[in-house]
Protein backbone atom coordinates (compact mmCIF):
# COMPACT_ATOMS: atom_id res chain seq x y z
CA UNK A 1 0.00 0.00 0.00
CA UNK A 2 0.90 3.21 -0.94
CA UNK A 3 1.28 6.45 1.30
CA UNK A 4 1.96 8.67 -1.66
CA UNK A 5 2.63 9.10 -5.23
CA UNK A 6 3.29 11.32 -7.25
CA UNK A 7 2.60 11.01 -11.62
CA UNK A 8 4.29 13.10 -13.64
CA UNK A 9 4.63 16.26 -11.51
CA UNK A 10 6.07 18.76 -13.53
CA UNK A 11 6.41 22.33 -12.84
CA UNK A 12 8.12 25.66 -13.69
CA UNK A 13 7.78 29.17 -12.07
CA UNK A 14 6.65 31.99 -13.88
CA UNK A 15 10.53 33.13 -13.99
CA UNK A 16 10.84 30.75 -16.51
CA UNK A 17 12.99 27.28 -16.71
CA UNK A 18 11.27 23.54 -15.63
CA UNK A 19 12.24 23.25 -12.22
CA UNK A 20 10.72 19.39 -12.00
CA UNK A 21 10.32 17.06 -14.64
CA UNK A 22 7.89 14.13 -14.54
CA UNK A 23 8.87 13.64 -10.76
CA UNK A 24 7.25 9.78 -10.37
CA UNK A 25 7.70 9.52 -6.41
CA UNK A 26 6.27 6.33 -4.60
CA UNK A 27 6.62 5.99 -1.22
CA UNK A 28 5.17 2.88 0.74
CA UNK A 29 3.28 3.00 3.76
CA UNK A 30 5.69 2.77 6.66
CA UNK A 31 8.64 3.66 5.08
CA UNK A 32 11.34 6.42 6.27
CA UNK A 33 11.85 7.69 2.77
CA UNK A 34 14.65 9.96 1.94
CA UNK A 35 14.06 12.54 -0.65
CA UNK A 36 17.93 13.55 -1.72
CA UNK A 37 19.42 16.45 -3.60
CA UNK A 38 21.86 19.23 -4.00
CA UNK A 39 20.64 22.21 -3.13
CA UNK A 40 18.33 23.89 -6.12
CA UNK A 41 17.72 20.27 -7.27
CA UNK A 42 13.02 21.06 -6.63
CA UNK A 43 13.06 19.43 -3.21
CA UNK A 44 11.04 22.60 -1.74
CA UNK A 45 9.36 22.71 -4.61
CA UNK A 46 7.85 18.65 -4.41
CA UNK A 47 7.36 19.07 -1.36
CA UNK A 48 5.30 22.32 -1.37
CA UNK A 49 3.29 20.86 -4.51
CA UNK A 50 2.36 17.67 -2.03
CA UNK A 51 0.97 19.75 0.16
CA UNK A 52 -0.82 21.76 -1.83
CA UNK A 53 0.96 25.19 -1.06
CA UNK A 54 1.73 25.85 -4.43
CA UNK A 55 -1.05 25.25 -7.68
CA UNK A 56 -0.22 22.11 -9.66
CA UNK A 57 0.50 22.71 -13.04
CA UNK A 58 0.98 19.70 -14.60
CA UNK A 59 1.15 15.18 -13.43
CA UNK A 60 -0.97 14.12 -10.26
CA UNK A 61 -0.65 13.45 -7.04
CA UNK A 62 -2.62 10.56 -5.15
CA UNK A 63 -2.09 10.12 -0.99
CA UNK A 64 -3.56 7.27 0.73
CA UNK A 65 -4.83 6.09 -2.38
CA UNK A 66 -6.96 9.07 -3.19
CA UNK A 67 -6.15 11.66 -5.39
CA UNK A 68 -5.28 14.86 -3.80
CA UNK A 69 -7.50 17.32 -5.72
CA UNK A 70 -10.63 15.64 -5.10
CA UNK A 71 -9.71 15.16 -1.62
CA UNK A 72 -7.76 17.94 -0.03
CA UNK A 73 -9.38 18.23 3.23
CA UNK A 74 -9.35 14.40 4.29
CA UNK A 75 -5.96 13.92 2.85
CA UNK A 76 -4.52 17.24 4.61
CA UNK A 77 -5.68 15.77 8.01
CA UNK A 78 -3.72 13.17 7.50
CA UNK A 79 -0.59 14.91 6.88
CA UNK A 80 1.90 16.50 9.03
CA UNK A 81 4.53 19.16 7.46
CA UNK A 82 7.33 21.08 8.33
CA UNK A 83 8.49 23.18 5.42
CA UNK A 84 11.11 25.79 5.73
CA UNK A 85 11.54 27.83 8.65
CA UNK A 86 10.07 26.20 12.07
CA UNK A 87 7.07 28.68 13.03
CA UNK A 88 6.49 28.59 16.78
CA UNK A 89 5.34 31.70 19.37
CA UNK A 90 8.66 32.70 20.81
CA UNK A 91 6.79 34.35 23.90
CA UNK A 92 4.91 31.16 24.59
CA UNK A 93 6.31 27.84 26.51
CA UNK A 94 5.96 24.13 24.47
CA UNK A 95 2.70 23.32 26.05
CA UNK A 96 1.17 26.56 25.43
CA UNK A 97 2.27 26.85 21.91
CA UNK A 98 0.98 23.44 21.11
CA UNK A 99 -2.58 24.70 22.92
CA UNK A 100 -2.53 27.20 20.16
CA UNK A 101 -2.81 24.31 17.37
CA UNK A 102 -4.38 22.11 19.40
CA UNK A 103 -7.46 24.50 19.32
CA UNK A 104 -7.03 25.02 15.63
CA UNK A 105 -6.39 21.09 14.47
CA UNK A 106 -9.37 20.44 17.09
CA UNK A 107 -7.14 17.87 17.86
CA UNK A 108 -7.88 15.92 22.17
CA UNK A 109 -5.94 18.26 24.68
CA UNK A 110 -4.54 14.54 25.90
CA UNK A 111 -1.99 14.94 22.62
CA UNK A 112 -0.54 17.67 24.13
CA UNK A 113 1.47 16.08 26.88
CA UNK A 114 1.81 12.78 24.77
CA UNK A 115 3.69 14.67 21.73
CA UNK A 116 5.78 16.96 24.36
CA UNK A 117 7.38 13.57 25.61
CA UNK A 118 8.17 12.26 22.16
CA UNK A 119 9.53 14.97 21.16
CA UNK A 120 11.70 14.67 24.20
CA UNK A 121 10.43 18.74 25.53
CA UNK A 122 7.59 17.36 28.58
CA UNK A 123 10.16 19.15 31.26
CA UNK A 124 10.81 22.68 29.65
CA UNK A 125 7.89 23.97 31.80
CA UNK A 126 7.52 27.86 31.70
CA UNK A 127 10.43 28.21 29.52
CA UNK A 128 10.05 30.35 26.22
CA UNK A 129 10.13 29.09 22.89
CA UNK A 130 12.63 31.96 22.11
CA UNK A 131 14.54 30.71 24.66
CA UNK A 132 14.99 27.34 23.56
CA UNK A 133 17.77 26.27 21.06
CA UNK A 134 17.37 25.55 17.39
CA UNK A 135 17.26 21.76 17.79
CA UNK A 136 14.53 22.39 20.67
CA UNK A 137 13.00 24.59 18.62
CA UNK A 138 12.64 22.25 15.71
CA UNK A 139 11.41 19.36 17.82
CA UNK A 140 8.94 21.22 18.92
CA UNK A 141 7.86 22.54 15.13
CA UNK A 142 7.87 18.74 15.06
CA UNK A 143 5.62 18.32 17.99
CA UNK A 144 2.94 20.57 16.28
CA UNK A 145 3.05 18.77 13.04
CA UNK A 146 2.45 15.57 15.33
CA UNK A 147 0.04 16.78 17.19
CA UNK A 148 -3.26 15.59 14.76
CA UNK A 149 -1.22 12.32 15.06
CA UNK A 150 -0.77 11.93 11.23
CA UNK A 151 0.03 8.67 9.71
CA UNK A 152 2.23 10.69 6.96
CA UNK A 153 4.97 13.32 8.17
CA UNK A 154 6.51 15.28 5.61
CA UNK A 155 9.68 17.23 6.91
CA UNK A 156 11.87 19.63 4.48
CA UNK A 157 15.43 19.13 5.69
CA UNK A 158 14.49 18.82 9.34
CA UNK A 159 18.53 19.28 10.66
CA UNK A 160 19.24 22.30 8.83
CA UNK A 161 21.50 23.65 11.28
CA UNK A 162 21.94 21.61 14.08
CA UNK A 163 24.88 20.84 15.53
CA UNK A 164 25.97 17.15 15.41
CA UNK A 165 24.41 15.99 18.32
CA UNK A 166 20.72 17.72 17.59
CA UNK A 167 21.38 15.83 14.58
CA UNK A 168 21.37 12.33 16.34
CA UNK A 169 18.06 13.51 18.49
CA UNK A 170 16.46 14.17 15.70
CA UNK A 171 17.39 10.67 13.54
CA UNK A 172 16.23 8.93 17.22
CA UNK A 173 12.95 10.81 17.04
CA UNK A 174 11.93 9.92 13.44
CA UNK A 175 13.26 6.52 13.83
CA UNK A 176 10.99 6.00 17.36
CA UNK A 177 8.43 7.88 15.57
CA UNK A 178 8.20 5.33 12.54
CA UNK A 179 8.77 1.95 14.72
CA UNK A 180 6.58 2.96 17.55
CA UNK A 181 3.57 4.86 15.97
CA UNK A 182 4.03 3.23 12.36
CA UNK A 183 4.23 6.70 10.68
CA UNK A 184 5.31 6.88 7.57
CA UNK A 185 8.18 9.90 6.46
CA UNK A 186 9.37 11.54 3.66
CA UNK A 187 12.47 13.56 4.97
CA UNK A 188 14.44 15.64 2.50
CA UNK A 189 18.11 16.19 2.75
CA UNK A 190 20.88 17.29 0.95
CA UNK A 191 23.39 15.29 2.53
CA UNK A 192 23.81 11.75 2.09
CA UNK A 193 25.79 10.91 4.97
CA UNK A 194 22.94 12.17 6.87
CA UNK A 195 20.28 10.32 5.92
CA UNK A 196 21.49 7.35 5.02
CA UNK A 197 21.45 6.34 8.81
CA UNK A 198 17.90 7.30 9.30
CA UNK A 199 15.99 5.61 5.92
CA UNK A 200 14.65 2.59 4.39
CA UNK A 201 14.05 4.50 1.04
CA UNK A 202 15.64 6.60 -1.16
CA UNK A 203 14.96 9.37 -4.20
CA UNK A 204 17.47 11.03 -5.59
CA UNK A 205 17.00 14.80 -7.39
CA UNK A 206 18.82 16.53 -9.47
CA UNK A 207 18.20 19.04 -11.74
CA UNK A 208 14.48 18.56 -11.21
CA UNK A 209 14.42 15.24 -12.54
CA UNK A 210 14.64 11.89 -9.92
CA UNK A 211 18.11 10.07 -11.28
CA UNK A 212 17.55 6.82 -8.74
CA UNK A 213 14.47 5.76 -6.70
CA UNK A 214 14.58 2.53 -4.36
CA UNK A 215 15.90 1.13 -1.13
CA UNK A 216 18.89 2.02 0.60
CA UNK A 217 20.01 -1.50 -0.11
CA UNK A 218 19.22 -1.08 -3.74
CA UNK A 219 21.34 1.62 -4.05
CA UNK A 220 23.73 0.12 -1.47
CA UNK A 221 24.47 -3.03 -4.21
CA UNK A 222 25.67 -0.62 -6.62
CA UNK A 223 28.66 -0.24 -4.01
CA UNK A 224 29.30 -3.84 -5.47
CA UNK A 225 29.40 -2.63 -9.02
CA UNK A 226 31.24 0.23 -8.44
CA UNK A 227 34.88 -1.16 -7.26
CA UNK A 228 38.18 -0.02 -8.34
CA UNK A 229 41.69 -0.69 -7.27
CA UNK A 230 44.45 1.42 -5.86
CA UNK A 231 47.98 1.14 -6.41
CA UNK A 232 50.81 2.47 -4.59
CA UNK A 233 54.43 2.46 -6.16
CA UNK A 234 57.80 3.73 -5.37
CA UNK A 235 57.68 5.24 -8.96
CA UNK A 236 54.17 5.95 -9.95
CA UNK A 237 55.39 7.70 -13.21
CA UNK A 238 56.91 4.48 -14.16
CA UNK A 239 54.05 2.28 -13.01
CA UNK A 240 51.61 4.50 -15.30
CA UNK A 241 53.90 4.07 -18.42
CA UNK A 242 53.74 0.46 -17.55
CA UNK A 243 50.45 0.06 -17.51
CA UNK A 244 48.69 2.36 -20.02
CA UNK A 245 51.30 0.43 -22.28
CA UNK A 246 49.55 -2.53 -21.27
CA UNK A 247 46.28 -0.54 -22.50
CA UNK A 248 44.75 -0.71 -18.89
CA UNK A 249 42.47 2.62 -18.28
CA UNK A 250 45.30 3.32 -14.99
CA UNK A 251 44.66 7.36 -13.97
CA UNK A 252 46.75 9.06 -11.46
CA UNK A 253 45.37 11.44 -9.12
CA UNK A 254 46.63 11.76 -5.61
CA UNK A 255 49.66 10.18 -5.02
CA UNK A 256 48.07 6.88 -6.20
CA UNK A 257 46.88 4.80 -9.45
CA UNK A 258 43.06 4.57 -9.83
CA UNK A 259 42.33 1.22 -11.96
CA UNK A 260 39.15 -0.59 -12.76
CA UNK A 261 38.25 -3.54 -11.30
CA UNK A 262 39.27 -6.69 -11.84
CA UNK A 263 40.04 -10.01 -10.69
CA UNK A 264 42.38 -11.51 -8.35
CA UNK A 265 44.15 -13.32 -10.63
CA UNK A 266 44.42 -10.31 -12.79
CA UNK A 267 45.88 -8.59 -9.61
CA UNK A 268 48.45 -10.74 -9.46
CA UNK A 269 49.60 -10.78 -13.01
CA UNK A 270 49.71 -6.93 -12.53
CA UNK A 271 51.68 -6.96 -9.59
CA UNK A 272 54.26 -9.99 -11.04
CA UNK A 273 54.80 -7.28 -13.98
CA UNK A 274 55.36 -4.37 -11.97
CA UNK A 275 58.03 -6.01 -9.61
CA UNK A 276 59.63 -7.71 -12.46
CA UNK A 277 60.43 -3.77 -14.26
CA UNK A 278 61.90 -2.87 -11.43
CA UNK A 279 59.15 -0.89 -9.65
CA UNK A 280 58.52 -1.40 -5.81
CA UNK A 281 54.71 -1.91 -5.13
CA UNK A 282 53.69 -0.77 -2.03
CA UNK A 283 49.87 -1.18 -1.75
CA UNK A 284 47.26 -3.03 -3.97
CA UNK A 285 43.80 -2.44 -2.47
CA UNK A 286 40.29 -2.48 -3.58
CA UNK A 287 38.24 0.29 -2.82
CA UNK A 288 34.44 0.21 -2.32
CA UNK A 289 32.67 3.39 -3.43
CA UNK A 290 30.90 4.39 -0.36
CA UNK A 291 27.29 6.22 -0.13
CA UNK A 292 28.22 9.21 -1.18
CA UNK A 293 30.62 8.48 -4.12
CA UNK A 294 27.61 7.10 -5.40
CA UNK A 295 25.57 9.56 -4.90
CA UNK A 296 28.05 12.10 -6.55
CA UNK A 297 28.42 9.48 -9.83
CA UNK A 298 24.59 9.25 -10.24
CA UNK A 299 24.42 13.51 -9.85
CA UNK A 300 27.60 13.57 -12.20
CA UNK A 301 26.57 11.14 -14.70
N1 LIG B 1 9.33 31.12 -6.00
C1 LIG B 1 10.25 30.81 -6.90
N2 LIG B 1 10.37 31.52 -8.06
C2 LIG B 1 11.29 31.20 -8.99
N3 LIG B 1 12.15 30.17 -8.87
C3 LIG B 1 12.09 29.42 -7.76
C4 LIG B 1 11.14 29.70 -6.71
N4 LIG B 1 11.32 28.79 -5.72
C5 LIG B 1 12.34 27.99 -6.12
N5 LIG B 1 12.80 28.37 -7.32
C6 LIG B 1 13.88 27.72 -8.09
O1 LIG B 1 13.52 26.38 -8.30
C7 LIG B 1 14.65 25.52 -8.20
C8 LIG B 1 14.38 24.45 -7.17
O2 LIG B 1 14.30 25.06 -5.89
P1 LIG B 1 13.94 24.24 -4.57
O3 LIG B 1 13.84 25.21 -3.44
O4 LIG B 1 12.77 23.37 -4.85
O5 LIG B 1 15.23 23.33 -4.41
P2 LIG B 1 15.72 22.48 -3.17
O6 LIG B 1 16.15 21.16 -3.73
O7 LIG B 1 14.70 22.47 -2.11
O8 LIG B 1 17.00 23.27 -2.73
P3 LIG B 1 17.41 23.91 -1.32
O9 LIG B 1 17.92 22.77 -0.52
O10 LIG B 1 18.49 24.87 -1.72
O11 LIG B 1 16.17 24.57 -0.79
C9 LIG B 1 15.83 26.42 -7.86
O12 LIG B 1 16.52 26.70 -9.05
C10 LIG B 1 15.19 27.67 -7.31
O13 LIG B 1 15.98 28.80 -7.58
Amino acid sequence: MLSLETHNLSHRFSSGQDVLRNINLTVEQGAIYGFLGPNGAGKTTTLRLILGLLKRQEGSITLFGKAFDKNRIDILRRVGSLIESPSVYGHLSAKENLAVFQKVYQCPTAHIPHVLDLVGLGDTGRKRASQFSLGMKQRLSIALALLPAPELLILDEPTNGLDPNGIIEMRELLKRLNREHGTTLLVSSHLLAEIEKLVTHLGIIHQGELIFQGTLNALKSKQQQTLHIVLEAGDPRAAMRLLLDDHMEALYTDGHIRLPAMTKTEIAAMNRKLVSAGIEVYAIRPVKNDLESIFIDLVNS
